[in-house]
Order: C-alpha cells, then structure tokens, then sequence
C-alpha cells in the first residue's frame, strides 16, 4: 500500500533518469537499474524482463496483476525458451519463435543466442537466414530496421531521424544486389543486415540500441519478387548509374551528419562490381568496411596460416586455386598476397603461386573484363576453362570455392586433391547450405578424412571407420563483431588494410593447439564471442599502438 502512495512521487523522481546514461540497457542483469516507471516496460522488448519482475518491482512499477502471480527467474526464463524452441518443427519455425522472443524480451532473446550459440546461430544465421530471406514478405510482421527507397532520394536525413533509438554507433547497409549465393533478393535482403547486427550483439557484445540495420531498395531485377504480390520492397527494375551511386553518397554523407564520423558503416552483400566500387570510394573517406571482401578476406587467410601451421608446408610454396572470382575470392586472395608481401616476398612472386578462375576460366589476359581487384592474379598462360583439367595441370593444395554454385566439387575434384596431397585443404565457402560446393561429409569421404575443411555454412560432424571429424565452419562471423567492436572502441576515423592482417592473425591463434593437432582449423562455435572479443581487443590495440587514430583524424578531412 505504502509501495503505491509513493509510486507517483518516485515517477517524477525518476524521470530526469529516463533521458540520462543511466537509462536502462538490456546488458545489464541488475535489474535494479530499471527507471521507466510505468506499465510500458512490459510492452516494450526493450524493458521487459518477463516473469523476473519481482514483486517488489511489480508494485513499484505499478504492473502488478499484468502478469501472473508467480516470479521466474532469467535461469528459468531461458529453460522454457530452450524447450520452446527445441519443440518448433522446423529451423524457420524456430526463427520466428525468436523473433517473437526479441519482440517481447529482447535480453532474453540475447542471452538465449549467445549461451546456445551453437543452436542458435544457424537460425539467424546462415543458413536458415537465407530462408527468412526468401520468404520475407510472407512473414513480413514488424521492421526494426530502417528501409530507404529510391524514391527517399534527398531526404535521407529525415528518414535517419525517425531512427527509433539515438547513439547510432554502427550500420550494417545492404542493397540486396547479391545476397548469400540466392542472388538478387531487393529489399527481401533486410533479413541478411538484421542477421549481421543479431550478431554484433550476441557474439561482439555491443548494445542493439546502438545497432542500425540498413536496406537501401533500389529495386531488384529478380523477375519472380517483381511479381509475387507480398514482396514489400519497389516494384522497379533495380536502379542503376548516377542516380543509384547518388543514393549510396547520400546515404554515407547522411549517416556520419546524424551520427558522427567515427560511425562503423558494414557494406554486406552487394554484388561484387557495386562492393568493390563503394569500397574503393569510401574506404579512406569513411570508417566503412565490406564484410564480404574484408571480413572474409580475414577469415580465409585465418584458415591459411593454420593450413601452414599443420602441414608445415610456408604459404609462399603453397599453390592456391579459387574457384569463384567476386568478393569473397578477390577478398581473401588479396589478403594472402599482402601476407605474402609482409614476410618479404616482392610483390611479382607473391601472387606467383595464386590462381582465380571465374565462370570463364582461369584469369587470364584473354579474360573478359576482370575486376580491377582481381588482376594482380591474372597468369600468362592458356586460357583454361574446366576446373578438372586445371586441378590436373597445377596441383593446388588449396582449393577455395566462393561461386554460390552448390556441389561443384564432387566426387572426381575431392578425390583428385586427395590424389595429389597428404592434407589437401577445401573451403566451400557458398552459403546458404545448398549453394555450398561440396558437403562436410563428401570432403572427408572422398579424401578418407585427410582433408583440412571449412565451409561457409555449418555441417554436422562425419565419422568414417568409427573416427569422428570435425568440420570447422569458415564464415565472416568469426571476424566481423571483433572488427566492429574494436572500431566502435577506437573511434576509428577509417580501416587501413593492415588492421585485417592483425584480425587474421589473432582469430588464428584462438584456434586451440588441440585442435590443430586433430586438423581442425578454426575455433569452435561456441566459443565465438570469445574470439569476437579477442579480434576487437587485438585489433585496437593495433588502432591505438601504430597512432591509427589520430593519423586518421588528420588525414580524413582532405
Ligand atoms: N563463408 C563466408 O564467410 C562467405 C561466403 N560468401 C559466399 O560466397 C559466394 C560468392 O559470393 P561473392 O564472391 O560475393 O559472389 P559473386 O557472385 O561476386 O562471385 C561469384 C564468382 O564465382 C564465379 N563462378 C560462378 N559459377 C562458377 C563456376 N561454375 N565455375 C567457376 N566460377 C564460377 C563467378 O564468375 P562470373 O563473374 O564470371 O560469373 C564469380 O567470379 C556466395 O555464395 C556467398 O554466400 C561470401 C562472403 C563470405
Ligand atoms: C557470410 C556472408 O557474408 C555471405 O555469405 O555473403
Ligand atoms: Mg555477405
């Protein structure tokens, strides 16, 4: 009773708090802190605890009988989450019901990613985003992210002021142009930035309120979106020339006036020639970052410095083929020549060993319009088209595929790198799951498990005459919440491509002895907000060791 007579008069004491620092965040488990005195907390993902008010709370927060008597803890709150989505039929059934989990609750639905991350992940992530993407306008219910079209052309400011949360610290902005290997999704692909930014959360630590997920719809040129009458994005042939690089300006310019120039923009999944233009434009102007050159970049020379710690073989005497020539091959090649570089080898001999074969072959001087990224790799030599006839000729001992073309290594291509090395190394890096180039199960098979394996999407273990193998899985995931947090920390001004050299290097040390002894090249999942940490603490050091920052500062404004 004496509770109630004082709820007005601790209204009004709190509410200078509500606009202060002191707001409530979803991190932090003393509930305590909670200052919103009314019943709004319990409609709000972002205040609500669910059942773990206690009484006392209840009373002073004036939500009493809005919810039943009893009082459940987080602990107990996450036992019924695990049971709930463990009983949903199937991986997009179990999204949504995370969805609605975040809807209502959003540190539950954190905390549930991150403590069950090996479940957790291949449902917001790859591959079961690929299906939400698919289906986004189907299943189309609130959008917590912020769409600009097209016709929002000179106005974007506007639209970044109805933002519903302030402190923007990070964006992660797509166009849909390439999304995953399902291609052209138009604005279905707000699914991939939202996916991107679950992750900076649960794996990077950093608070969603500080998180804006970004679609700029362009249009699409996917013929069956066009026509399918849920698809929630502009009915437009994709835009494209100066009106559409217009938009991307605008929108860069827009973002750091809103929020700041230290604002960490993550480009994800536009197709190759748009990323590797933006990333060109931007790179020094901005704290910008393409994920897909970048973030994976960083993740495939990861695995190569642990190819190279278990085989014993250098990097620089190691033939290397990627099959695939956009932004993931292009990505990671160009950080392992900038290795290669580093350990003084010149640059000539350092793509010597480095061959890209695109849908036309081997990069070649016949080659039809290579990208400008790409041709430090492109061989004097006869074009060549068939990757069997290739493997035959150059022997790699790496085999990259990032084409989004599923089970282009089968059985004869596996059975061939077997053929040629004691620990051949293969990185079917497409997602979602069905576009990847060959299945776990089929690499270990056909080279009687001595291959060294990555995938982009994850795989079940494989066990062959009773040894059980343990696929690592090789995504950008790894790298991208250690980049963002340590951008975020040191107010980069802009990334040099140093600082992904350092990534690569440290999300390599955290893959344990242990495992490299049993040839698995990467740290496990679960232990994926370890590393997200680790990567964001070695890379400011970096930052902050080499002057990045204030250098940055004083360069940036020319
Ligand atoms: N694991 C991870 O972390 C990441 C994985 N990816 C995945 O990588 C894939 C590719 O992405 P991205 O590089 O942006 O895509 P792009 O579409 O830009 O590149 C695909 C490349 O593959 C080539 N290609 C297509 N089919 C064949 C074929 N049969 N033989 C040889 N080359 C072929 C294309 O050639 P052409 O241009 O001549 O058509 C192109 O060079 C996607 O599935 C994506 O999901 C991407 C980023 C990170
Ligand atoms: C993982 C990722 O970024 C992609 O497949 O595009
Ligand atoms: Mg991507």
């Amino acid at each position: 009773m004496e509770f109630r007579r004082l709820h007005p008069l601790l209204r009004l004491a709190s509410r200078p708090l509500l606009s202060s620092s002191r707001r409530f965040s979803v991190y932090d488990d003393e509930m305590e802190q909670i200052t919103r005195p009314d019943w709004h907390v319990v409609m709000n993902g972002k205040y609500n605890k669910g059942l773990a008010f206690t009484i006392k709370e209840r009373q002073r927060l004036g939500i009493m009988g809005l919810m039943p008597c009893s009082v459940r803890s987080m602990d107990d709150q996450m036992n019924a989450a695990l049971a709930n989505f463990e009983a949903r039929p199937t991986d997009i059934a179990r999204f949504t019901y995370l969805s609605a989990v975040h809807h209502r609750h959003r540190r539950l639905y954190y905390r549930f990613i991150k403590e069950n991350i090996e479940k957790s992940l291949p449902i917001v992530y790859t591959p079961t985003v690929g299906d939400v993407v698919a289906t986004y306008g189907l299943n189309f219910q609130q959008a917590i992210s912020l769409f600009i079209s097209i016709h929002d052309k000179g106005h974007i400011r506007d639209l970044m002021h109805n933002w519903v949360d302030e402190g923007v610290k990070a964006i992660c902005v797509t166009d849909g142009g390439r999304v995953l290997g399902l291609g052209d999704m138009g604005a279905n692909a707000m699914g991939i930035s939202l996916g991107k930014m679950i992750l900076y959360t649960a794996l990077g630590s950093i608070p969603p309120s500080t998180l804006m997920p970004v679609c700029l719809d362009v249009g699409t040129d996917n013929q069956a979106l066009l026509q399918d009458p849920l698809y929630v994005g502009a009915r437009i042939p994709r835009v494209k020339g100066p009106e559409y690089d217009e938009l991307v300006d605008e929108f860069m310019e827009s973002a750091v006036k809103c929020f700041g120039n230290n604002t960490f923009i993550h480009f994800e999944d536009f197709a190759t020639p748009n990323a590797l233009k933006f990333l060109e434009k931007y790179q020094y102007k901005y704290c910008c970052f393409n994920d897909d050159i970048q973030g994976t970049g960083a993740t495939g020379l990861a695995a190569f410095i642990n190819v190279e710690r278990i085989t014993g073989r250098k990097l620089e005497d190691t033939v290397f083929l990627f099959v695939g020539a956009g932004s993931a091959a292009l990505g990671i090649a160009n950080m392992l020549a900038m290795e290669l570089e580093v350990r003084g080898i010149p640059a000539e001999e350092a793509t010597k060993n480095i061959y890209l074969m695109d849908v036309n072959g081997i990069l070649t001087p016949e080659s039809p319009n290579p990208p400008e990224m790409g041709k430090i790799f492109i061989k004097s030599m006869e074009p060549m088209k068939d990757m069997m006839a290739v493997l035959k000729k150059l022997k790699p001992s790496v085999l990259v595929g990032a084409t989004g073309v599923g089970g282009i290594f089968n059985e004869e291509v596996l059975k061939t790198m077997a053929k040629n090395h004691e620990r051949p190394a293969v990185f079917p890096l497409s997602n979602p799951t069905a576009n990847s180039e060959c299945t776990a199960e089929q690499a270990f098979t056909h080279t009687e498990g001595r291959v060294l394996f990555g995938s982009g999407s994850p795989f079940p273990p494989v066990v062959i005459n009773g040894k059980r193998y343990r696929p690592a899985q090789a995504n950008n995931c790894l790298t991208f919440p250690g980049i963002a947090l340590a951008a975020i920390t040191a107010k980069a001004r802009y990334l040099p491509n140093e600082v992904f050299s350092v990534v690569s290097h440290e999300l390599a040390r955290n893959t344990p002895q242990e495992l490299l002894d049993e040839g698995t090249l990467f740290p496990p999942i679960k232990d994926a907000h370890n590393v997200a940490f680790n990567v964001g603490v070695a890379m400011t050091q970096y930052l902050i060791d080499n002057g990045k920052i204030s250098l940055v500062i004083q360069t940036a404004s020319k």
